[in-house]
């Protein structure tokens, strides 16, 4: 059966990074023999514009159907203050394709140490995965809108934090065997729970080191000893706002991938960042994180380990020489940076 890729382009700079994906995988593919069908689908703000729906139903329907969905970004100024917002359409993709698993690696690589707002020898070695909950908590709850008084519900069920933290424990195996769960126990009943279950859990994994860390704490760690770290596992929102934080440790928001993974093989594969508003339409966005997305999906949903491998190292090897987009202190649009890691493929 022929591999079926969505991508998803979205708004802002989204169209361009997803454009530099489609390079990569087009090189790849002819280099490790395999083929694919790829289709393109209406998503976020554009999707609210030709259909009145961020997540129209025919494009609900590709995804539901395909190997591996590709996602630019969605948002902008132009729709945030309407009454349909493409971040919502971006919301029910994760929940209707059941992908609670957030994956967010934040790795240094080598020769990007100066550009961490950190020392660079604070800096160096820093290689941590944040594992996080995302079709639950806050982003899922019921909410009240009013111009006096609003609401937004936070609600987590045990099954909910026994399957994410099984994805973390067995990652933290996988690697260096440290596992950091990140909570706000001292004031959400969440929290105790999600400490609970997640201290439940830990005797099935006598190899992995469990720690339990309130997240004012972990964010400071996270930039005054970010290699402490090694599988962070955290909450919806808990975890969105630590990757951002990050990805910026680890040289710039522009460079960070994640897959967001459910119980099938299929996944949805964005870069950590939003459509950009600020950059788009000027060429000059980072692909790097795209790319890097796109080679998690290659590895997690593809079963194309080898060209995944091929990617990270021509990433590697561009950046390496020298090569990097503006948000790295260099000159490369997003065009010529790809092209740096089409040559290196
Ligand atoms: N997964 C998604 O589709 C996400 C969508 N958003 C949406 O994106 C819109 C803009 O949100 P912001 O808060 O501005 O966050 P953002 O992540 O879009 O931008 C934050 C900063 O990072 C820079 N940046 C982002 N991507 C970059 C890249 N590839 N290369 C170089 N620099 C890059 C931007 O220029 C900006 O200065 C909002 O509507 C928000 O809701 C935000 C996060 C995730
Ligand atoms: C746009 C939000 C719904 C999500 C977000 O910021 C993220 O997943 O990083
Ligand atoms: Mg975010």
């Amino acid at each position: 059966m022929t591999t079926k890729i969505v991508f998803l382009p979205g708004d802002g700079v989204g169209p361009e990074v997803i454009g530099a994906a489609e390079a990569v995988l087009a090189k790849v593919s002819e280099q490790e023999g395999f083929s694919y069908a790829a289709e393109h689908h209406a998503f976020g703000g554009a999707a609210i514009d030709s259909h009145g729906d961020p997540f129209p139903t025919e494009t609900r329907a590709a995804c539901l159907a395909a190997d591996a969905v590709i996602l630019g970004a969605v948002g902008g100024p132009k729709w945030a203050g309407g009454s349909v917002r493409p971040e919502q359409g971006l919301l029910a993709m994760r929940s209707e394709l059941g992908t609670f698993a957030n994956l967010r690696p934040a790795t240094i690589m080598p020769g990007l140490e100066a550009l961490s707002p950190l020392r660079p020898e604070r800096v160096t070695g820093c290689d941590l995965l944040i594992v996080r909950e995302l079709t639950g908590g806050l982003y899922f709850g019921d909410r009240e809108e009013g111009s006096e008084a609003a609401l937004d519900t936070c609600r987590y069920s045990r099954d909910e934090v026994e399957r994410i933290a099984r994805i973390a424990f067995d990652a933290a195996r996988g690697r260096r065997g440290k596992l950091t769960s990140v909570d706000k126990a001292n004031v959400l009943a969440t929290s105790r729970l999600w400490r609970s279950v997640v201290d439940d859990m830990a005797t099935d994994y006598p190899d992995v080191t469990l720690d339990h860390m309130l997240v004012d704490a972990a964010a400071m760690r996270l930039v005054s000893a970010p290699t402490d770290f090694d599988v962070i596992l955290t909450e919806n929102l808990f975890g969105d706002i630590l990757s951002d934080q990050a990805s910026a440790v680890a040289g710039s928001i522009g460079l960070a991938p994640s897959a967001s993974l459910g119980s099938g093989k299929g996944g949805i594969f964005e870069p950590i960042h939003g459509s950009a508003p600020d950059i788009a339409g000027q060429g000059k966005a980072n692909p790097v994180g795209t790319i890097l997305s796109l080679a998690m999906a290659l590895r997690h949903s593809l079963d194309q380990e080898a060209a995944a491998v091929r990617i990270e190292t021509a990433v590697s090897k561009a950046l390496a020489d020298g090569h990097g987009t503006f948000d790295l202190g260099c000159s490369d649009s997003t065009k010529e940076m790809t092209a740096a890691i089409c040559e290196r493929l």
